[in-house]
């Protein structure tokens, strides 16, 4: 369904991706994981269309990358990005407002909010009221609004306690199984990795260096996969400077 072939993408002189290749299949859950600064979020950028790849083709459902596809995604962002000068509703209801009566897209938005545990009185309050949890509860509402057939999730656990992270993580995966849409997540959170990943891709110096499925990634041979997991230290030369 989505298919990436040889991406590349420099900044000046830096290699910031070089030939990634990614394929991912309809309601399937991809996390990509990766040190600081290994291209997880130019790789996300190129995949939305933010960024120019010098090389390379994105490709969806057998067509390059274009509006049909904007039309059909949702995103998480990190720290949830909400415009503060908007009551939460909508925020949540922000796309729907373009397509739809004002009454209708209010009533999404409160019926999204309930499925991520926010009751109705928090549709009217403003960003600046709610907590780092609450935010990227209403967050998350927001990119399920339009019902999504792909959800990107960038570093969804930021900012929150394990607690809060770890019932993010099952919101994540329950949505994700609920509405079969195609997810891709980033992060650096292990956490989040074994709660919504079906497959895991790992980023190291531009190139994928190791993917498979969430069961394999315990026994894979892969020595800096298996450090990444382990939260071991390495030698600073094979650290990639971010
Ligand atoms: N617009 C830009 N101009 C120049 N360099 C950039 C730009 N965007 C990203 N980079 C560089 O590309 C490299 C990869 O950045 P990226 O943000 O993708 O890392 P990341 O894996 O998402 O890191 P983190 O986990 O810390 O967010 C970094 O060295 C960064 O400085």
């Amino acid at each position: 369904m989505l298919a990436v072939r040889g991406l590349c993408k420099s900044f000046g002189a830096k290699r910031v991706l070089d030939r990634v290749d990614l394929d991912l299949s309809s309601g399937e859950s991809l996390v990509v994981i990766g040190g600081s600064g290994t291209g997880k979020s130019v790789l996300l950028r190129c995949i939305l269309g933010l960024e120019v790849p010098d090389a390379g083709s994105i490709m969806w459902n057998g067509a390059p990358i274009g509006p049909g596809f904007m039309d059909a995604f949702g995103m998480l962002f990190q720290n949830a990005a909400l415009f503060d000068s908007l009551p939460v509703w909508r925020n949540v209801a922000f796309r729907l407002l373009r397509t739809m009566p004002k009454a209708q897209a209010r009533a999404i938005a409160v019926e999204k909010l309930a499925r991520v545990g926010l009751g109705p009185e928090v549709a009217d309050l403003y960003p600046a009221a709610l907590s780092g949890g609450m935010r990227k509860r209403a967050g998350l509402a927001r990119a399920i609004a339009a019902d999504p057939r792909v959800i990107f999730f960038d570093e969804p656990t930021t900012g929150l306690d394990p607690i809060r992270a770890a019932t993010i993580n099952a919101l994540i995966r329950d949505i994700v199984d609920e509405t079969g849409a195609t997810a891709i997540t980033i992060t650096h959170d292990m956490s989040s990795v074994r709660a919504i990943a079906d497959r895991v891709a790992l980023l190291d110096q531009g190139r994928l260096r190791w993917q498979g499925g969430v069961a394999e990634m315990d026994t894979a041979a892969d020595d800096y996969l298996r450090d990444f997991i382990a939260g071991r230290p390495r030698p600073m030369a094979r650290v990639p400077e971010a």
